[in-house]
């Protein structure tokens, strides 16, 4: 049973990987994903200069998943892009970027330009667009378009995009025909729902500090609008763009489910948080479980192959 995968020529030996973000900050969690059973190492989004983040608690574990509002906690471009130079290891990485502004995607992506160790970027365009307050870029497209259309004049190594969740058709077909446009490596969907609340009700408060309680969610219960993500960019994105699966992966079957809506990988993320590094080795065996009681020998005999009714 073959469960490696190809994003455009980068060979991924398993399709499970990690998601940006989740213990992929430090060396140690680096090196720690590097000699793991995830297929690729997804380094956390990272800024010019390094950041300490927001206040804790800044992550909480629910019933339903994860909420965070981390606040971008990294060690900055220059030590992943050194991390990269000094790794001797075949794995694929994906160097996860996100500037608080346009300009310091530049910035980071001239500096990245460089860099001869990595195997792709992931941009972040949950980023902040800084000049509309706690607007994220990722929904003004008309930001994206120039930002895309400024990028690929200088940015001609391998890039693909981490998108945040979208849920109106009009917007899929708005945000594929920007990326159609360009030399999109890959495409990452999704991030966390933006801007979420978890209550405690004892301390009748919320269970998180930055933004008065308003977080990211991820895990389990955004797993229904992730595979519609996957699913609406699979359709309407050029066939030679491979989709990333990401949200709410908890079991091999969800695995299945992200591959049969069109994914050519997935991205383990609150998960993985929860289960540490053995959560790969379980998915795998769960996933060639399924494919064998399926007969199917690879992704391939039933990737996109979703039937409607
Ligand atoms: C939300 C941003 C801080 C602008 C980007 C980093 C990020 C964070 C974070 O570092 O707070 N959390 C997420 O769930 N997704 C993200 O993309």
């Amino acid at each position: 049973i073959d469960i490696s995968t190809n994003i455009n020529g980068i060979k991924i030996s398993s399709c499970i990987m990690n998601a940006s973000g989740i213990l992929c900050c430090t060396e140690k969690e680096l090196y720690n994903l590097m000699m793991s059973s995830s297929g690729a190492v997804v380094t956390k989004s990272c800024t010019i200069k390094p950041r300490k983040g927001n206040l804790k608690p800044r992550y909480f574990e629910w019933k339903g998943g994860s909420i965070n509002s981390m606040g971008l906690p990294n060690l900055g471009i220059d030590f992943y892009l050194n991390f990269l130079e000094k790794k001797n290891s075949k794995k694929p990485f994906l160097l996860s970027i996100s500037g608080l502004s346009i300009e310091e995607n530049y910035l980071i992506l001239r500096k990245a330009n460089i860099s001869s160790n990595m195997n792709a970027i992931e941009l972040n365009l949950s980023c902040p667009n800084l000049l509309e307050k706690d607007k994220i870029l990722g929904y003004d497209f008309s930001k994206i378009s120039d930002f895309l259309e400024n990028l690929f004049q200088f940015y001609k190594k391998p890039l693909g995009v981490k998108l945040p969740p979208y849920f109106e058709d009009f917007h899929f077909r708005k945000m594929a025909f920007i990326l159609n446009k360009y030399p999109i490596y890959f495409v990452t969907c999704i991030n966390s729902l933006p801007n979420g609340i978890c209550i405690d009700i004892n301390k009748e408060s919320v269970v998180i500090h930055p933004k008065k309680g308003f977080g990211g969610i991820g895990g389990l219960s955004i797993k229904p609008f992730a595979l519609a993500n996957v699913r609406k960019f699979y359709t309407y994105l050029r066939k030679d763009i491979p989709i990333i699966g990401c949200g709410g992966i908890c079991t091999g079957k969800d695995v299945f489910e992200y591959i049969l809506c069109g994914a050519s990988a997935v991205q383990i993320g609150t998960q993985f948080l929860k289960e540490g590094i053995p959560v790969f080795d379980r998915l795998i065996k769960e996933l060639i479980t399924i494919l064998k009681n399926k007969n199917y020998s690879s992704l391939n005999s039933f990737k996109g192959k979703l039937n409607v009714f």
